[in-house]
């Protein structure tokens, strides 16, 4: 344990600060006008996607500037790895969405599984129009989909293997306050 805390101190003292805290609040300030003037009519439903979405979620709700319904699911492919493996549902939406606008929250846009994976879900529980709202989209191509976009992006990043504002390495420094890489990948 204590050599896991040694390691993960190790890895921040290494890492790149890609962007910083002020950036990334600007960013969340910039997504969260942008949700408000497209969706505040709509009465969407909010799934915040776990572990990943938790702080960006947590930190856009109390930008949105209408009555809100936020639920989670949890979704995940990556686990300790930095390498994406088969999505696997840890738990799936309970709450009725047929109809209703969903709005899908989380941290980062890599390839994109993930999100189509879950867009696909709601579409099947009959939500009426599904959209995504990512904090980072990773800049390469290999994309589920070529030119495949989340609806609202707050950052373009290079293509590294990130951690903060949710993002994890090794399951650590979910909490860093900025957006880091890891030194070498
Ligand atoms: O675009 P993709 O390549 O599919 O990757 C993005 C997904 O990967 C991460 O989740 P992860 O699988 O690490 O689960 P976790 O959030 O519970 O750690 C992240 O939070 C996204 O949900
Ligand atoms: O770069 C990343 N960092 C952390 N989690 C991730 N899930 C997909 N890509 C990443």
């Amino acid at each position: 344990m204590t050599d896991t805390v040694a390691e993960m101190s190790q890895v921040m003292a290494e890492a790149d600060c890609l962007i910083d805290e002020q950036q990334v609040q600007t960013a969340i300030q910039d997504m969260a006008d942008d949700i408000t003037g497209r969706l505040k009519d709509s009465n969407p439903l909010l799934f915040c996607v776990m572990n990943g979405g938790l702080i960006f979620t947590g930190q856009l709700l109390p930008r949105l500037r209408f009555p809100v319904q936020a639920e989670y699911l949890h979704a995940t492919r990556y686990r300790q790895e930095t390498t994406g493996g088969i999505l696997e549902w840890k738990l799936q939406p309970t709450a009725e969405m047929k109809g209703r606008t969903v709005l899908i929250i989380d941290d980062i846009l890599d390839e994109g599984t993930t999100l189509c994976a879950i867009a696909d879900y709601c579409r099947s529980q009959g939500a009426k129009e599904v959209l995504t709202a990512v904090l980072v989209d990773k800049q390469h191509d290999r994309k589920a989909h070529p030119n495949l976009k989340a609806d609202f992006t707050g950052l373009h990043v290079e293509d590294r293997f990130l951690f903060g504002y949710g993002m994890d390495y090794k399951g650590y420094w979910r909490n860093a306050p900025g957006i880091y890489a890891v030194k070498g990948l």
